[in-house]
């Protein structure tokens, strides 16, 4: 039987379950690794069977994929690795030009509401690559960068620089949290394979519980690779969380809802979750 294809976002963000698929907690799948928009584009062309995606891709995906329950990214309020740095006060953007990582979809959508609703500023947004050596180039008033990037910024930050979370921002805003992120499996293949799509939920769901229950090595794990102390990963994973109830998709159905009003999708999708057995 063909393992199913699953694709893995590669940041922190999900530390725990990276490191249980290090030990053995990815048995039966084949994992893809890749930022965001990668997999966004994979999971879309049907070149991945399940996968961590941008939370906005799932209103863009036309109904051709369902949601596993019980786990996402999302924080309460501050998430500390969706930033937007700007070379002057937010309340002075006008029309100036803010650069989007190229490795985003969500934060794109959100940053755009944040600033026209909070703000009332629609600045000249381009898809570019970026890099936090040097955060907001020349041509530019601000850079928005996620992840791994945007949590190495926040612990850099400049003097000259301003830096807004977008996580607490979205939070002043509405007054709910936010859902960054959901693992989703293309309708057919949940339709067509329901034992493969049944061992992709287990294998997340459990993997990141057992991540969680061994925070210490968890964080052990990346300290070479990776330009954090200890302590600034601890306080990460505490910002981050991993359930998803029913209470945290008030803020994700609002924020489809903003997007749309944005034309930033084509329609308020209806939240569709697979069909699995829940652990
Ligand atoms: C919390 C984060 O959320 C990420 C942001 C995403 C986006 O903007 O498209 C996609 C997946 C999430 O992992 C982060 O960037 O650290």
């Amino acid at each position: 039987m063909a393992e199913p294809r699953v694709g893995h976002i590669h940041f922190l963000n999900i530390l725990p379950l990276t490191w249980s698929f290090a030990h053995g907690g990815n048995r039966g799948l084949h994992l893809v690794p890749g930022v965001p928009a990668e997999l966004n584009r994979e999971l879309l062309a049907g070149r991945l069977d399940v996968s961590g995606i941008s939370s906005i891709i799932y209103a863009q995906g036309d109904e051709s994929l369902v949601i596993l329950p019980d786990i996402c990214v999302r924080t309460d309020k501050a998430v500390t690795s969706i930033l937007l740095v700007t070379k002057k006060p937010l309340e002075e953007i006008r029309d100036d030009r803010i650069i989007l990582t190229a490795k985003s979809a969500t934060s794109h959508c959100l940053l755009k509401i944040i600033l026209k609703e909070g703000y009332d500023a629609s600045p000249n947004y381009y898809v570019r690559h970026i890099v936090p050596q040097n955060p907001v180039p020349d041509d530019a008033a601000g850079s928005l960068f996620i992840g791994d990037d945007a949590l190495w910024l926040y612990h850099h930050r400049r003097e000259d620089l301003h830096y807004y979370d977008l996580g607490a921002e979205w939070h002043k805003l509405t007054g709910l949290g936010m859902v960054y992120s959901l693992w989703t499996a293309n309708r057919t293949f949940a339709r067509e394979s329901p034992e493969k799509l049944q061992l992709v939920y287990e294998r997340l769901v459990r993997g990141m519980a057992e991540g969680v229950a061994n925070k210490y090595a968890t964080i052990e794990s990346v300290r070479e690779e990776k330009d954090f102390t200890f302590q600034q990963l601890e306080e990460y994973l505490q910002v981050i969380h991993w359930d998803l109830k029913d209470e945290h998709l008030e803020g994700l159905e609002l924020f489809y809802r903003k997007a749309h009003e944005l034309n930033l999708i084509n329609h308020v999708p209806k939240l569709c979750f697979a069909d699995v057995k829940r652990i």
